[in-house]
């Protein structure tokens, strides 16, 4: 590729990345389609299913600012609460608990004026509509008339959060039910007869009815290369948002055996709802290739920042080494260990923040499991010795990551691992490599690390595992002097500033540089048989609140821009389209 073209795509993908820019409007199906779907469906009649759903909330809220401040100041109540909700720490629970005391549930208050919302994430999981609750709304003179002792109770929450370390959420979510209850009431009926609900309608009935497809995505350069095919940028036409789009060759697949790790992938990626683990969006295939919908991280991979800077500071270190902690618990926890730690799959959002990706090699953890996986310097010693093994993998890879981000360098694959091989008589790199992950003990830079550092890094560095630090969970890592006075509450609640934020460019090589695959006319070759694609049967998903987190940013965008709620195109039974 000539670096004109190369300088042009990665302009575009830049400007995607700045810029919500839908390039495909939704097509909705005839009316009278529509107008059944609405009659029929079950779901589509039911409040708790609208509460479900973020397009739901989002055009309840609309709705709801234009239905008079009865109304308007309940919903805008319940956004507040969405936020409590959210909150992670005491101290943010108790900023957002006073926010909903002082300016809905105090007597004097008046309540906020009904702004535009630009959440794009609300949703309710308040269980059904439960008559009882109401009786607590219409006593109180504040702006939500709320009564029956309830704000006093909230009130009292809050006082004692410092001394719980928590907001006792039992008077908020009882406000929350009730004001729920009341809205549903008083205001579905209207609010089924507007536009806003019409709408919803035509949202649900396309997504029902939509597959998704590598046609639903624009291509735009390439930002990294895995073992099956290459990652992308893309954007989802309709929806507008950025993505990345990870391809794999069912063919180059077949050729490695690799099967069940695109099975795992998927899998995990789809299970493990965590903060600080990349999580699916949408998976496909087609007859050639399986696809990963993921969102983009345009901060690069930290083995591309490493390179640039050479070794990261102690603030980076801690806050990388903070977040991964947290994002191996979530695997951990959901029974699976990720075996595949290394400064390449971690990957640096636009905003500083890291988190865990590549999930190809991690499995649900079995008694007795054994067998090599990973990549050669960051496998541990009870994996080259053929033990069985368990979540400690994933802390000795964390010791080996602590030390490349100090030093620049993985301590296994140096030029100290590489004598220390030959000493003991190997010839070949990787036997040397292994050779120094199973008896060489590291010795540490004093210059780029400090005591406590090395510390960390020699109990992680443990070759026995039932020695590891971690062996009792994360509690042992964060209780290390190397983090004294680190705030991990901030990192849990997402809160913590972070303390490196990349250069909004293309953080990645250039093109040509990731380059094609050497064997392409070998992987050509393969023929896959109908066994072969029936593997990917289960492989197609989407993830409903993705879509409608998208969806919702798409609203409130369209908004924005002044852009009419009704206007859309609609695909007649002719197939062919026209605006409405
Ligand atoms: N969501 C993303 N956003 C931005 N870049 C990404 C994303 N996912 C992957 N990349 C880039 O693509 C590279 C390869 O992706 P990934 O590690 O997931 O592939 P893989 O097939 O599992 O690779 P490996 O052979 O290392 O196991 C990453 O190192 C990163 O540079």
């Amino acid at each position: 590729m000539d670096a004109l073209m190369d300088a042009q795509e990665n302009d575009a993908y830049l400007s995607t990345l700045n810029e919500l820019k839908p390039t495909r409007q939704f097509e909705f199906a005839d009316p009278k389609l529509i107008k059944g779907f609405a009659i029929d469906s079950k779901d589509i009649n039911d409040w708790e299913f609208l509460m479900k759903s973020c397009i739901g909330c989002y055009l309840f809220g609309r709705f709801a600012r234009q239905a008079g401040p009865n109304c308007s100041a309940k919903w805008m109540w319940l956004e507040d609460f969405f936020k409590l909700q959210k909150c992670r720490s005491w101290v943010a629970a108790k900023a957002a608990a006073s926010t909903l005391l002082d300016s809905y549930l105090d007597d004097n208050a008046f309540a906020p004026p009904p702004k535009d919302s630009s959440l794009d994430n609300i949703y309710f999981e308040l269980g059904p509509v439960d008559e009882s609750d109401i009786a607590i709304v219409g006593s109180g003179i504040n702006p939500v008339q709320v009564g029956g002792g309830f704000p006093e109770k909230a009130e009292e929450s809050i006082q004692n959060a410092k001394k719980l370390g928590k907001v006792d959420m039992e008077p908020f979510t009882r406000i929350a039910k009730a004001l729920n209850a009341f809205l549903h009431n008083n205001f579905f009926g209207d609010f089924k007869k507007s536009k806003y609900f019409t709408k919803f309608v035509k949202l649900e009935h396309w997504y029902s009815q939509h597959t998704f497809t590598e046609d639903d995505f624009e291509i735009f350069r390439v930002l990294g290369r895995g073992g099956f095919g290459l990652v992308n940028g893309c954007r989802c036409m309709r929806t507008g948002k950025v993505y990345a789009m990870k391809t794999m060759d069912k063919r180059r697949v077949k050729m490695n055996r690799g099967e069940e790790m695109c099975k795992f992938e998927k899998e995990l990626l789809q299970l493990c709802k965590s903060d600080f683990v990349l999580d699916l969006k949408y998976s496909f295939f087609n007859d050639f290739e399986l696809f990963i919908i993921m969102d983009v991280k345009a901060g690069g991979d930290l083995n591309f920042l490493i390179q640039q800077q050479k070794c990261f500071t102690k603030e980076m270190t801690q806050y990388f080494l903070a977040r991964t902690c947290e994002g191996l618990q979530d695997i951990h926890n959901a029974g699976w260990i990720y075996r595949d730690l290394k400064p390449e799959n971690l990957l640096l959002g636009d905003d500083g923040t890291c988190w865990i990706s590549d999930l190809g090699l991690a499995c649900p953890w079995k008694e007795g499991m054994a067998g090599i996986a990973g990549t050669p310097g960051y496998w541990c010693p009870e994996m080259l010795r053929k033990e069985p093994y368990d979540k400690g993998v994933d802390f000795w890879t964390l010791g080996v990551v602590l030390v490349e981000f100090l030093t620049g360098t993985c301590p296994f694959r140096n030029k100290a691992a590489l004598e220390f091989g030959k000493s003991k008589g190997e010839k070949d790199k990787l036997l040397c490599c292994n050779m120094a992950v199973l008896e060489m003990e590291v010795e540490y830079d004093t210059e780029k690390m400090s005591e406590d550092a090395i510390d960390l890094a020699k109990k992680l560095l443990t070759k026995d595992p039932k020695e590891r630090l971690g062996k009792n969970g994360i509690g042992d890592i964060k209780g290390h002097k190397y983090f004294e006075g680190f705030d991990w509450d901030a990192v849990t609640d997402g809160s913590m500033v972070p303390p490196f934020v990349p250069e909004q460019e293309v953080n990645a090589a250039d093109q040509d540089s990731i380059g094609k695959f050497k064997n392409e006319s070998e992987v050509k070759e393969i023929k896959l048989s109908d066994k072969d694609h029936s593997k990917y049967k289960n492989f197609p998903s989407s993830n409903k609140k993705a879509f409608e987190i998208d969806v919702t940013g798409l609203l409130i965008w369209e908004k924005s821009k002044g852009r009419p709620l009704t206007a859309t195109v609609t695909r007649e039974r002719s197939q062919t389209c026209s605006l409405m």
